[in-house]
C-alpha cells in the first residue's frame, strides 16, 4: 500500500503540489491526471524522491520513504517515462537487466528474467535481446522501457506519460498491453497522464489534479458520473460523459436471455461497443456471445446509463 500524507513542494513562491494525501492500494493503477502545470510530475517524483518533499510524508508498506536512502528507494521502484530513456549504447537485455545488476543477481537470473519480460510484452527474445534501441520502432522502444522498469519486480511502478508519444493504434494496444502484465504481476502503478481517455482505460482509481491540489480521488465512474468541481466536469468533457461511463461498462452486466438477430458482440464488448455496433447496423438489439443465447438491447443501455438530467 501507498500511502501519500499531507506532501507539499514549494519553490520559493510557487507551490507545486499542495497538501496533498491519497492512499492506493497493493496491485491497483492510480492514473494521476490535470492540466499542464497542475502539479502531476512534482507529486510522483516525491515517490521515488527525485524530488525532495517541502513537507509531508510517503510511506510504502507502512516505511516512510524518507527512511530509505535515495539510490536504494528507486532500486525498489520502478519508473518509466514519455521517451522511455533507454541506454543508446546498451543492448535491449542490458538496458532491461540494468536494475537487477545492480541488485546482484546472477546473471542466469537475469537473463531469464529479460526472456520474460520480453515474452509478456510480445517480443521474441531471440529476435530482441541483442538489438539496440536505435533498431527498435518507438512502441517497441517503449515497452522495452516499461520492461526495464519492471525488470527487478518494484513494490511500484511510477510512470509519466508514458504512452504520450505513440501513435493513436499503438498507444491502444500498449494500454492494454499493460493493463494485462499489470494484472499478471499484480503490480500496483501510479500513472501521470494529459490524457483523460487513458485515464479512464487504465485506471481503478483516478486523482485529478488541479493547481497544485488533489481536487479529486475515485474510481473513473465516480469522477464521470459525479464530478467534485466544475474543472473535474471540464477534464471530464461533458458531451463525451455517457459514452466514458458506458466504456466502462461489461456488456454482460446488463444482457438478457434469448437469441437476437445481426453481428454478435464478443463477450468483453463493453456497452459503448454495443451501442456504436447498434447504431451502426440499425438493430434495437444485438446477440452477446456466450455460452447459451445471450442479447443486449439499445433500451437496457439507455436505461442503465440515462437519469441524470
Ligand atoms: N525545479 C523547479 N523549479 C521551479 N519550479 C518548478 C520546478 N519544477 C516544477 N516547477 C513548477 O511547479 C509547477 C508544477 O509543475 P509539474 O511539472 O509538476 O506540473 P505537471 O502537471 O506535471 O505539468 P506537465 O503536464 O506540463 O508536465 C509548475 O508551475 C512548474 O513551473
Amino acid at each position: 500500500m501507498i500511502e501519500i500524507d499531507g506532501i507539499t513542494k514549494r519553490y520559493g513562491d510557487t507551490t507545486a503540489v499542495d497538501a496533498v494525501s491519497m492512499t492506493a492500494q497493493t496491485g491497483t493503477i492510480t492514473a494521476i491526471v490535470g492540466t499542464s502545470g497542475s502539479g502531476k510530475t512534482t507529486l510522483l517524483r516525491m515517490i521515488n524522491r527525485l524530488v525532495e518533499p517541502s513537507k509531508g510524508e510517503v510511506r510504502i508498506n507502512g516505511t516512510p520513504t524518507s527512511a530509505i536512502k535515495p539510490h536504494l528507494l528507486r532500486r525498489r521502484i520502478g519508473y518509466a517515462i514519455q521517451g522511455h530513456g533507454l541506454f543508446p549504447h546498451h543492448s535491449v537485455a542490458r538496458n532491461i537487466g540494468a536494475v537487477p545488476q545492480l541488485l546482484g543477481w546472477s546473471p542466469d537470473k537475469i537473463r531469464a528474467r529479460v526472456d520474460e519480460l520480453l515474452d509478456l510484452f510480445s517480443m521474441a527474445p531471440d529476435e530482441f535481446r541483442d538489438r539496440y534501441p536505435s533498431d527498435l520502432s518507438g512502441g517497441q522502444q517503449q515497452r522495452v522501457g516499461v520492461a526495464r522498469a519492471l525488470a527487478s519486480r518494484p513494490d511500484l511502478l511510477l510512470m509519466d506519460e508514458p504512452f504520450g508519444a505513440l501513435d493513436p493504434i499503438i498507444r491502444a494496444r500498449a494500454q492494454d498491453d499493460l493493463r494485462r502484465i499489470q494484472r499478471a504481476l499484480g503490480s500496483t502503478i501510479m500513472l501521470v497522464t494529459h490524457d483523460m481517455e487513458e485515464a479512464i482505460r487504465l485506471a481503478d482509481r483516478i486523482a485529478v489534479m488541479d493547481a497544485g491540489k488533489l481536487v479529486q480521488h475515485g474510481p473513473p465512474a465516480d469522477i464521470i458520473a459525479t464530478p467534485a468541481t466544475p474543472f473535474v466536469a471540464e477534464m471530464v468533457g461533458e458531451a463525451d460523459r455517457p459514452l466514458r461511463l458506458l466504456s466502462l461498462i461489461p456488456v454482460t452486466e446488463i444482457a438478457e436471455d434469448g437469441a437476437a438477430d445481426g453481428p454478435p458482440l464478443p463477450a468483453d464488448a463493453t456497452l459503448r461497443d454495443a451501442l456504436s455496433a447498434c447504431l451502426w447496423t440499425g438493430r434495437s438489439a444485438l446477440p452477446v456471445v456466450g455460452a447459451s443465447p445471450a442479447h443486449v438491447t439499445l433500451d437496457a443501455i439507455r436505461a442503465r446509463v440515462g437519469g441524470h438530467g
